[in-house]
């Protein structure tokens, strides 16, 4: 073969692989001249070589940032023959494979085209709203981390791993034991993968990075660093373990002596930090595990069990080359070498998951050198705990009282590590033993402990069309437990949401109207779905006839379809090897609304719930025990629409993951399962089986209290932008006249009497005549 067809598809395999022209030529040219011009070695394995020294000299152009192209050319070479190997390159042909393979979803068929559902049966209220997927097995896997001994800097940083979310219809990678599940059985990932070629591949496509075997290794987005607080520079105690990670070494920290340095079970004092200002070790514990002269590996502890890792790069130091690095990109570097060099294929490996396990392995050492672990009522909490109660400690006043309006973002959660005098003034949620190392008391600490309080004049903070303030006349009791308030669902992490406009064929929407479609005479391709006719009236009230029949299938459900799974994701959720038969799902009647595509204007009347909440609504604090609820402050006639039901979309599979997680006090609101229309997809994958939990980030709707029979809101499925109907919106329509002041409450579908449901049910205190609960009624 020719040598310039050889460099093109040199080129090519390394563009396929996100690697551009500018970055292969020179490490190109260095190879040819290392293998004497010997394309077969460059070749071979869909030129591993070539791609795993782009990769060895972008990493060694990162440490050193040298600017010279001499200089990388020279690195590359050095690097070229210190080559391991064993290195597995990511295949660039599989690559290019992967990448176009962009799932293609038909369009579904529309209701009227689907063939009716033939089963008839009683309706089975596990599949209510209300129902929380029963599954309760553990899956705490321990992961295999090995820690790279190779030196780097970092100041010292924390990020507070919250849940990954993403905007509706936009993609987040996969960071979690649900990404696990899912890719149970695929093959193992490609274990050179930069961020770059992620977020590339994420660009290309939302669907393809779904399922794009990369997608374990993104990350959700990190919180800003903390990066600047001098008292964590200098050491009170140090560690020289014989390990790189503090595992079972038992060494004893006297906290009488603030300088303490531990080699294994030797202890012996160092006066070079005996003079350190303002530190105590009652406040912080350090330890420092110096691996090399190259470089210090530090790690502190505060008495709350805040755990602060610093890597301190000794030869860094006097370089005047050196500038501080990015980081996002020192974490990229490292989490790229971890996966080559050591083979980490374990999909849910990052390099915050290892900074975690060794603050927990920090922390567990810790505390069993004091012989007080293993006792029920103690546990060290992990990193995200202990960030979380700094952020409590800095929302409490000097004296432990609380900060109104602690000015804390919406959506994050991160905060600084800092010490604060008064860290001793939180009694009871933590104690010093005699050897000043920590053992934090089992608390758990919720969003409550964290997110700042309500604000009472308007609870959407300004999210919503109207105000929505909150009111508590009867009791001290100041707040609801505090959420996130989002005006729009928002996908956690593995949801299936498509609403790519490509999507949505002329039949799903109305390209040819204009202005308002209910002012034509002729219904357009919008009511299609309802029968031709829309389901709203001129008033933009829900039509009577289309309400009605939706508190029919409300009241008794027993009197309409019902469709079984095949395969139901809720059963192979609960028992993947064993599934129970499909206990049925409510075939339910939806609302089309005009959207995007469609040629009318936004004051269409087909466009109501997607126009947000219009009513006056006000939060407050119910009478009877129900906790707070919602109330409308207007007369409100038959079929207005209140608000939609807003949470976090999740797939059935995780929900059951979060509901294994949460303690029982955590829970605050009811998950709603999505399955109204299950039936027009077929088999259902995980990621297409959803349901909404609004515990977390929710709307207004979180405060709906439920009432049996009677409830004055119905809920009924509204589509909007995805015609892919395992998608839909939630939405609340009143189901009769309801008056000013009147609390507005939903049916959850409670089944009071099924004591086998995983979720045990509330006392109703609904005071319905018709209340389900009747062992409580009658009590
Ligand atoms: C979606 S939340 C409603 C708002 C809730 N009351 C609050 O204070 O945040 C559901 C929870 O409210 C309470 N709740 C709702 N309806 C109730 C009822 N009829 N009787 C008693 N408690 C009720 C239960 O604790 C339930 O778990």
């Amino acid at each position: 073969m020719a040598p310039n067809v050889r460099v093109s598809n040199a080129f090519r395999a390394m563009a396929a692989i996100g690697i551009p022209e500018e970055t292969v030529r020179p490490v190109l040219k260095n190879l040819l001249n290392l293998y004497d011009k010997n394309w077969e070695h460059i070749e071979e394995e869909n030129y591993r070589a070539l791609a795993d020294a782009i990769f060895e000299s972008q990493e060694n152009k990162h440490l050193t940032q040298s600017s010279s192209s001499e200089d990388t050319a020279e690195q590359s070479q050095l690097l070229l023959r210190d080559k391991r190997a064993q290195h597995e390159v990511v295949s660039a042909e599989k690559h290019l494979r992967d990448k176009r393979k962009e799932p293609t979803t038909p369009r579904h068929p529309s209701r009227l085209e689907r063939t009716e559902h033939p089963q008839l049966c009683p309706r089975d209220k596990t599949t209510e709203p209300g129902f929380v997927s029963p599954q309760t097995h553990c899956r705490g896997k321990q992961k295999e981390i090995v820690l790279s001994p190779q030196t780097c800097h970092s100041q010292e940083r924390e990020e507070l791993n919250r849940p990954c979310l993403r905007e509706s219809g936009t993609e987040f990678g996969a960071d979690s034991p649900q990404t696990q599940l899912k890719d149970k059985g695929k093959k193992p990932i490609p274990q050179i993968a930069s961020r770059e070629q992620i977020s590339n591949s994420k660009r290309t496509s939302s669907a393809l990075i779904k399922n794009h075997p990369y997608n374990a290794l993104m990350k959700p987005k990190s919180e800003p660093f903390t990066d600047d607080i001098p008292h964590f520079e200098v050491p009170i105690a140090v560690i020289h373990p014989n390990d790189s990670c503090p595992s079972r070494n038992e060494g004893i920290q006297d906290g009488s002596e603030p300088m303490v340095f531990l080699n294994g079970n030797e202890k012996y004092e160092n006066d070079g930090v005996s003079d350190i200002p303002n530190k105590s070790a009652s406040s912080l514990e350090l330890a420092n595990i110096s691996e090399s002269s190259s470089a210090d590996f530090e790690i502190a502890s505060s008495p709350l069990g805040e755990v602060k890792i610093s890597l301190n790069c000794n030869s860094a130091l006097g370089r005047p080359d050196f500038h501080m690095p990015s980081l996002d990109a020192v974490l990229k570097m490292v989490e790229d070498k971890c996966l080559k060099s050591y083979k980490i294929i374990n999909p849910d490996f990052s390099i915050m998951k290892l900074m975690k396990e060794l603050c927990q392995c920090f922390l567990d050492v810790g505390t069993e050198s004091t012989g007080e672990k293993g006792e029920g009522h103690t546990n060290v909490t992990p990193t995200l705990d202990s960030l979380k109660k700094s952020c409590i400690q800095n929302a409490l006043g000097p004296k432990g009282s609380r900060v109104d309006n602690l000015n804390m973002p919406a959506g994050s959660l991160n905060c600084s590590l800092n010490f604060p005098s008064s860290a001793k003034d939180l009694k009871g949620s933590q104690s010093s033993n005699s050897r000043s190392l920590v053992v934090v008391h089992q608390k758990q600490f919720t969003l409550d402990d964290v997110r700042p309080l309500h604000d009472v004049a308007d609870i959407s903070k300004g999210e919503e069309r109207v105000r929505i303030p909150l009111v508590n006349e009867i009791s001290s009791e100041p707040y609801p437990p505090s959420f996130y308030y989002i005006p729009h669902n928002i996908v956690y992490q593995n949801a299936y949401i498509n609403f790519s406009l490509a999507r949505i064929g002329d039949e799903d929407c109305c390209s040819n109207c204009f202005g308002d479609c209910m002012s034509s005479s002729i219904p357009c391709a919008c009511a299609r779905e309802t029968g031709g006719e829309f389901a709203y009236t001129l008033e933009g009230l829900v039509t009577k006839k289309f309400l009605d029949d939706c508190i029919s299938m409300s009241h008794d459900p027993e009197k309409h379809n019902l469709f079984y799974c095949q395969d139901c994701p809720l059963e192979r959720s609960k028992n993947e090897d064993l599934p129970d038969q499909c206990k049925g799902h409510l075939v339910r009647k939806f609302i089309k609304e005009c959207w995007s595509k469609c040629g009318c204007n936004k004051q269409c009347g087909n466009r109501v719930v997607q126009r947000g909440i219009t009513c006056n609504l006000q939060v407050f604090l119910t009478p009877h025990g129900k906790g707070w609820g919602l109330r409308t402050l207007e007369d409100l006639p038959r079929g207005a629409f209140v608000c939609e039901y807003v949470g976090e979309i999740l797939t059935n599979t995780e929900l059951y993951e979060r509901n294994m997680r949460s303690t029982g006090n955590e829970r605050h609101t009811y998950p709603v399962l999505l399955d109204a229309d299950w039936g027009s997809e077929g088999v259902l994958k995980d990621e297409e089986a959803l349901c909404l939990d609004a515990t977390f980030y929710g709307n207004v709707a979180r405060f709906i209290n439920h009432r049996c029979f009677d409830a004055n809101l119905v809920e009924i499925p509204v589509e909007i932008e995805a015609p892919d109907h395992h998608y839909y919106h939630i939405a609340f329509f009143t189901s009769r006249k309801v008056e000013a002041l009147e609390e507005l409450t939903w049916d959850y579908g409670i089944d009071f009497n099924d004591h086998d449901h995983p979720v045990k049910a509330f006392r109703c205190l609904c005071g319905s005549e018709g209340c389900r609960d009747v062992k409580h009624t009658h009590s």
